[in-house]
């Protein structure tokens, strides 16, 4: 049944998104902060800076008002960079109240926010109660947006409390490219996604230092046994790790030259300075503040996460990546299982 979406945030992932919600037959509505955008999506139906050589839609409408674009919403999704995720849920709150649509909520972020180090569904419920929605809803898992902007096959989750909400979220999105999976474990399934770009920042920093496969390998399963580690910590059902959210989005990530995280990295281990990084990279670098929530986080709760302190102490303390490899190859032997 055709229904009306709005989808906040118009990156690289929300314009996709967005696209597929159009080409599944939707009423789509793209808000963006920026009229310069706007402008760009609905006279040329382009969106250059984030997807080269793509042609959106005509019936795929950019607004900048917000209200205009969830107004009779059936859902609305939120495809925003984590730091600004409260800002506009604070926003998009403001708007529900002063009208009547109670929508479904989907967020398809990956991140954990600075200072409080919370999900971003946590985030979303805080600002916008649940009696101005309909449910919450999280989409994650191995998908990039220039995959599926070329119809390429994808495959991610749909994770709610409510496996209802979840199988409405399945509904709409799947298609012959784009096929969705339900799932309960919301906890599982946004740790996962926020922790796999701390390490894919590491495997792209070890392709930049000219690292090998077994160095790659033993990275991402080792980083898998922090994610899970810390996940577990806070009630996520182990078998997440090892689902489309957990491995399955670990291994695009530091394996995909379309990473943002991993092509950071990258950058890194040829020896460029992180502001260098972030200033050229134009888009979201998720990794760089979850690395600071996670280190923060396991340090709280007194979580082993050594690589993940390898890469903080990169990043925020201007260590020298090979004498944090060093250390890490010099720690005491364990137990692969503790
Ligand atoms: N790019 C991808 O393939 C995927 C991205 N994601 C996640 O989706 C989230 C967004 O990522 P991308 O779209 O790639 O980021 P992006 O950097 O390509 O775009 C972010 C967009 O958010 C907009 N924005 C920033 N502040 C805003 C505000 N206050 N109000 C409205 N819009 C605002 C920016 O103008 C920009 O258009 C991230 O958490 C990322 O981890 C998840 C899966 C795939
Ligand atoms: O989450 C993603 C792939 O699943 C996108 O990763 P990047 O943000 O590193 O591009």
């Amino acid at each position: 049944m055709k229904q009306k979406i709005a989808v906040l945030g118009a990156g690289s992932w929300g314009s996709i998104l967005a696209n597929v919600l159009v080409e599944n037959g939707h009423d789509v509505k793209l808000y963006t902060n920026s009229e310069p955008q706007a402008q760009e999506l609905n006279e040329k139906h382009t969106n250059e800076h984030y997807i080269h050589d793509f042609t959106y839609p005509e019936a795929l409408v950019a607004t900048t008002d917000m209200r205009d674009a969830v107004k009779d919403a059936a859902a609305v999704l939120f495809v925003v960079p984590t730091n600004v995720t409260r800002l506009v849920a604070k926003q998009l709150a403001e708007v529900l109240r002063d009208i009547n649509t109670r929508p479904l909520v989907i967020h398809a972020s990956k991140g954990l926010e600075l200072g409080s180090h919370k999900r971003i569904s946590e985030v979303i419920a805080e600002e916008i109660p649940a009696d101005l929605r309909s449910g919450l809803v999280v989409l994650s898992g191995p998908s990039h947006a220039e995959e599926v902007a070329k119809k390429d096959i994808t495959l991610i989750t749909a994770a709610s409390d409510d496996i209802e909400n979840a199988k409405t979220v399945q509904n709409l999105f799947m298609n012959n490219y784009l096929r969705i999976y339900t799932n309960t474990d919301i906890v599982g399934v946004e740790m996962g996604a926020a922790f796999k770009n701390i390490i894919a920042i590491g495997a792209g920093a070890l392709h930049g230092l000219g690292y090998g496969d077994d160095a790659k390998a033993a990275l991402m399963t080792r980083g898998l046994a922090e994610i899970s580690r810390l996940g577990i910590a806070f009630g996520a059902d182990p078998l997440t790790f090892i689902g489309l959210s957990g491995v399955g989005d670990l291994i695009v990530t530091c394996t995909s030259v379309h990473s943002r995280n991993w092509r950071a990295g990258n950058q890194l281990g040829q020896g460029k300075g992180l502001q260098e990084v972030i200033d050229n990279m134009g888009m979201v670098i998720e990794g760089v503040n979850t690395c600071k929530a996670a280190y923060e986080l396991a340090e709280q709760k007194n979580i082993e996460m050594p690589i993940t302190e390898a890469i903080y102490h990169v990043l925020y303390d201007g260590k020298d990546i090979k004498d944090e490899i060093a250390l890490l190859m010099e720690r005491e032997g364990k137990a692969e299982l503790d």
